[in-house]
């Protein structure tokens, strides 16, 4: 996503907060440039006001990635107007007014900073889609919810979504009111977008719209297939993630569909409620043939009667695999009790129920906790030891740890936790945290440099044959490593092999995960995920693109502190980053916006008399609460200046630090008097730790429930 603004920096005008739910995932997330609507696709404010709205009345001009021309003709559609398809922004004038122009990214990019704002708004359609994530992970889950109304579900939506990679909206379960006490027999189009916005500004993760029909255990009726073309391609409208299309439409529907499809994605959806369906019959292989045709994941799901079907269905998830090896991805389970073990072997976008949903959305449904429990058992999910390597003082700015085993017993997960303590200035002993044989992972709260990790710790040098750990992307380039995560023997993205080879200084006490000794050709990555928290947190109620060119002031004691946070402002694409307190060691400054030390108040004065939008628009703060009248001296000083009338977006303020509440000088108090928009090291840290969730276990959470889990409020 933030690759996708990158390409596309907007200095100005900064775009309107738009919340980061609909900015991580949604198709129509990534489209806004210049629009100064909050929703530029998903809804007009008009159906939902009552009155329309004349709304703005520049050239809408779309920039669409490499083959996705389609996208432009979905925008002129909703916007009622003719396409043209030009190089460059330089090519549209005022001849073009009246029309949709879509222009290629690659070109486009070329001129973008010297697009004419008066006359056109520019639209990023180019976006990545969250599909080719999703399907790298090792396993996928939805949710089918199945309320009637979803303004049921949000109260309990961040608990229902734990664990999952997609939400489900089942629109033919939606009951939408008359008025005089009785439904209509299906929603109409306008309550069906009310209630996908709703959810979509409730949820980051990508929706699946589904139109059930009444001989698949739904109730939107077959007699019209029209209708369901009326209804999914208006999905593709919205920007939904993912469009289910049954298999029995007509041909001509699910091809016009999936050529429409723009940034969504097909699921080809079929049940058979028959009883008499085979997986090794020719029918079953057909039916997949059919699906693939038109689909980007073929979801295939059928009644059997007997235990050994789960096994046909296990050698037809593996023939078809081996047939067919370029074709989309295969989700199919069965259904029933009997069904169930299926359930637990499917890896692709498995169909998961809760038991806070009103009714399960298919017979023999699991929760993500039954799936894990289950896969447990079979020794499918083994049993491992995962560590908050922490000091005091981290914890008590942001624990984290109670989050962990709520989580862990949410999902069902069968490991264990355990925070141990780091003493202050004391690195070592990290490794005999990592060196057993049921190690799962770590985090270390607060993260260590590399340097000094392997220098204290030098069993970590004799991994894969003395290559020592595998480095990611952002521990490199940050240099501290804050997530140690285990890659098993055969696991993609693993190095080469590892030694189990106890170091020589490794004492071979018992810690309580168990036995000594990694297991053999068990690959360590080192990782950070600091630095994703504190993009999350940044881009929580404001898009990237409000950073892009923009500038930054931070203030930390030591460049270690801040090196996560220049990753972060490397990936806003900001232009320039002011520090205070600490100097930048080349390394670090390689990876990171172009950076000037205040020195003087010459050098600040020179900043602040900085009047347009390269003037600070963020302040981030990792300095303690000794320190926090210099932080309050430069929120008034950036606070007061800024760009003359420009923009109503408020400045933003980062205290990475301990709160200082009740304190005369609580930095939050003053950026809040001072006009900034404040968050805290808790908002970082329950970002971080969702991150960190990620990477460790490979399981999504949303930040919502980690706030609640923690024990904090939200707001
Ligand atoms: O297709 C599916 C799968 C499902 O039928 C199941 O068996 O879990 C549940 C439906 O809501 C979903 O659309």
């Amino acid at each position: 996503m933030a690759a996708v603004q990158q390409l596309l920096a907007s200095p100005s005008p900064a775009p309107a907060p738009v919340s980061s739910h609909h900015i991580n995932t949604s198709a129509s997330a990534d489209m806004e440039l210049d629009s100064a609507s909050n929703d530029p696709v998903m809804i007009d404010s008009g159906l939902m006001k009552g009155a329309p709205q004349t709304g703005d009345s520049r050239i809408a001009v779309i920039v669409y990635g490499q083959g996705q021309e389609h996208v432009v003709s979905t925008f002129a559609e909703v916007l009622g107007k003719p396409v043209k398809l030009k190089r460059q922004f330089k090519d549209v004038d005022h001849e073009d007014e009246g029309f949709v122009i879509g222009l290629a990214l690659q070109e486009a990019k070329n001129d973008v900073e010297e697009r004419d704002q008066q006359l056109l708004v520019a639209i990023n359609a180019h976006c990545i889609s969250p599909h080719s994530q999703l399907m790298a992970k090792p396993r996928t889950f939805f949710i089918s919810t199945t309320f009637p109304d979803v303004h049921a579900a949000l109260p309990n939506l961040d608990i229902l979504t734990v664990g999952a990679d997609a939400v489900e909206i089942r629109v033919d379960l939606l009951r939408e009111p008359r008025g005089d006490g009785t439904f209509s027999d299906i929603p109409s189009l306008s309550y069906v977008g009310q209630q996908v916005m709703l959810l979509r500004q409730r949820t980051e993760l990508p929706i699946i719209f589904t139109t059930r029909c009444t001989k698949e255990n739904g109730k939107f009726p077959m007699d019209n297939p029209d209708l369901y073309y009326e209804y999914l391609y208006r999905a593709v409208q919205w920007g939904v993630e993912y469009i289910d299309v049954e298999l029995w439409l007509p041909e001509h529907i699910r091809k016009k569909l999936y050529e429409k499809r723009g940034n969504s994605r097909i699921m080809s959806a079929f049940h058979d409620f028959s009883g008499t369906f085979k997986w090794p019959s020719q029918y079953a292989q057909d039916v997949f043939v059919r699906s693939k045709q038109y689909a980007d994941i073929v979801k295939m799901i059928a009644i059997i009667n007997d235990h050994n079907e789960n096994f046909e269905l296990e050698y037809f998830r593996s023939k078809i695999r081996a047939q067919y090896p370029d074709a989309p991805p295969l989700s199919a389970v069965n259904m029933g009790e009997i069904g169930q073990f299926s359930r637990t072997l499917n890896t692709v976008f498995s169909p998961i129920t809760h038991p806070l949903l009103p009714i399960i959305a298919a017979p023999g449904q699991m929760s993500t906790a039954e799936i894990n429990g289950a896969l447990a058992l079979l020794g499918q999910l083994p049993k491992k030891y995962f560590y908050g390597i922490s000091s005091a003082a981290a914890r008590s700015i942001a624990p984290r740890a109670p989050f962990y085993e709520k989580c862990f017993n949410e999902l069902g997960l069968p490991h264990q936790f355990a925070v141990v303590e780091r003493q202050h200035n004391n690195p070592s002993g990290i490794q005999s945290w990592c060196n057993q044989r049921d190690f799962g992972g770590a985090y270390l709260d607060p993260g260590l440099s590399y340097q000094t990790i392997m220098k204290h710790n030098p069993w970590f040098s004799t991994l894969r044959n003395g290559q020592g750990p595998t480095l990611s992307e952002a521990a490199q380039g940050i240099g501290i490593i804050d997530t140690i995560v285990v890659k098993p023997a055969g696991s993609s993205g693993s190095g080469s092999e590892s030694t189990s080879t106890p170091p020589s200084q490794y004492s071979g006490s018992m810690q309580p995960g168990g036995q000594p000794a990694l297991a053999p050709n068990t690959s360590l990555i080192f990782d950070n995920a600091s630095w994703r928290g504190i993009l999350s947190t940044l881009t929580r109620d404001l898009a990237p693109s409000a950073y892009f060119g923009r500038t930054a002031v931070v203030l930390a004691l030591t460049a270690d502190d801040a090196a996560p946070v220049f990753f972060a402002l490397k990936a806003l694409k900001m232009s320039k980053i002011y520090t205070v307190g600490f100097r930048t060691p080349s390394g670090l400054a390689r990876n990171a916006p172009p950076i000037e030390q205040f020195i003087s108040m010459e050098s600040l004065q020179r900043a602040r008399s900085v009047t347009d939008n390269r003037a600070p628009f963020v302040i981030i703060s990792a300095l303690g609460r000794g320190k926090s009248n210099i932080v309050g001296m430069m929120l008034r000083v950036f606070g007061a200046a800024g760009p003359t009338g420009s923009s109503n977006t408020k400045k933003v303020f980062l205290n990475l630090a301990e709160a200082a509440s009740q304190q005369k000088n609580d930095p939050i108090a003053v950026a809040e008097q001072s006009g900034f928009t404040a968050y805290d090291a808790a908002d970082v840290a329950a970002f971080t730790t969702v991150e960190s969730l990620r990477l460790l276990v490979g399981q999504n959470v949303p930040y919502s429930f980690v706030r609640l889990a923690s024990g904090r409020n939200l707001f």
